[in-house]
């Protein structure tokens, strides 16, 4: 049994066009191609394939509509040069889908959409409305809003986050290449196509390099994705978004591009969400015992385990928790203020209320609220 049969059952995709495919060498967007990938999509909808699709482009459109040779360095130029090519970039789509009756819908996200559970939650229900009306998302960074803290930056980690938010069977990234080789083509002309892997296999991230002049993040922030993907058991594909009828001969079956397989068992969606938030307040050591507890048995951690507390962090924040050697083994939510931590570490629970006049856990980060990494 071929393992393409998981990209043939899969029945909802998030489709990501990164920059160096959608904008013709730098020169404004490649509609022609943008028509081709709307007609594919537009069939794929008919066979009962729901479709998302993440787009970059934006800062490329900018600058072409502003007559930009050059990228610019300023942030703010940046921002000033997506702000006008989404315009460009939500026209192409929207003329595209209308030739097959089709509705879009421009959905701009960034990190902290993300990170905070109540917008995360009404983004996904958003999204799935939108899906179950038969409106396809087109989704990018909010890029005019974004400061580097919160910058997804590439669009494959935010096409990765959409695969778990929405739960999608499949996530294809379509790129300049036709697939992972085993070193950059670019510099590379004889290197070989690897047609299928682990999602997350570090022999495959060692293989991985910069992207081009005009992408993001190359070949590593696609494994990376593949790794976030996988989180909620989504497959990733990496393929050539050139070759003739890509997304339709996949969905055939054929054997094209890289396939990266998940192979760990879906996690929950509140911890998925959890372990997606970049902005990390703080730290604890624990010990080698409360190491052990939460790696095998997925206990709460208690006070008495940790060792030490870094940062200065408030209760509900995210902290990394790592073991006496400083690898990252959990993070969560905590329950105390670091100023609080610091008070109870290494200390039994029924010792909190006195310590610091109240207790309204005995954990310090209770397991719903932990994922391990
Ligand atoms: N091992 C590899 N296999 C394939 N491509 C690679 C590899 N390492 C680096 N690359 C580079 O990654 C580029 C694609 O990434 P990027 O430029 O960020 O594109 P996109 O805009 O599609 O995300 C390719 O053009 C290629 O030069
Ligand atoms: N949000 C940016 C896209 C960032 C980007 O180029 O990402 P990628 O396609 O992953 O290389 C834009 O629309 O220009």
């Amino acid at each position: 049994m071929s393992d393409r049969d998981v990209v043939q059952k899969a029945r909802r995709w998030v489709v990501k066009i990164g920059s160096a495919l959608l904008t013709a060498d730098g020169r404004g967007l490649d509609r022609e191609s943008i028509g081709q990938w709307v007609s594919q999509v537009a069939q794929l909808l008919e066979q009962g394939v729901e479709v998302v699709l993440v787009s970059s482009g934006a800062v490329a459109e900018g600058m072409s509509r502003l007559g930009w040779r050059k990228r610019p360095s300023s942030v703010h130029e940046l921002q000033a040069a997506a702000a006008v090519g989404q315009m460009g970039l939500v026209q192409a789509y929207e003329f595209q889908f209308q030739q097959f009756n089709r509705h879009t819908a421009q959905v701009l996200l960034d990190h902290d959409d993300l990170s905070n559970r109540e917008r995360y939650l009404n983004a996904r229900n958003t999204l799935q409305s939108l899906m179950s009306l038969g409106v396809v998302p087109v989704i990018n960074e909010n890029d005019t809003v974004v400061t580097d803290e919160i910058r997804f930056g590439d669009n494959d980690s935010l096409a990765a986050m959409v695969a778990n938010l929405i739960d999608a069977d499949l996530l294809v990234i379509l790129t300049d290449q036709h697939g992972l080789y085993d070193a950059d083509p670019r510099k590379h002309p004889k290197a070989n196509l690897i047609f299928h892997g682990k999602a997350g296999d570090p022999a495959l991230e060692a293989l991985a390099g910069e992207g081009g002049a005009l992408g993001r993040g190359g070949m590593t922030t696609k494994l990376k994705a593949a790794r976030l993907a996988a989180r909620s058991g989504a497959n990733t594909l990496i393929v050539g978004g050139r070759a003739e009828n890509i997304l339709t001969r996949l969905a055939e079956g054929e054997e094209l591009g890289t396939l990266l397989l998940a192979e760990q068992e879906p996690i929950a969606a509140r911890k998925q969400w959890l372990a997606g938030r970049l902005q990390v307040r703080g730290s604890v050591t624990l010990d080698h015992g409360a190491t052990q507890v939460l790696q095998q048995q997925g206990k709460s951690l208690l006070p008495v385990g940790v060792k030490f507390v870094v940062g200065d962090f408030n209760r509900g924040d995210l902290v990394r928790c790592v073991d006496e050697d400083g690898n990252e083994i959990a993070r969560g939510l905590i329950n105390y203020s670091a100023v609080e931590s610091r008070k109870i570490i290494g200390k039994n629970s029924e010792l909190i209320s006195s310590i610091l006049g109240y207790c309204d856990h005995k954990e310090l980060i209770h397991r719903d609220n932990l994922v391990l990494v």
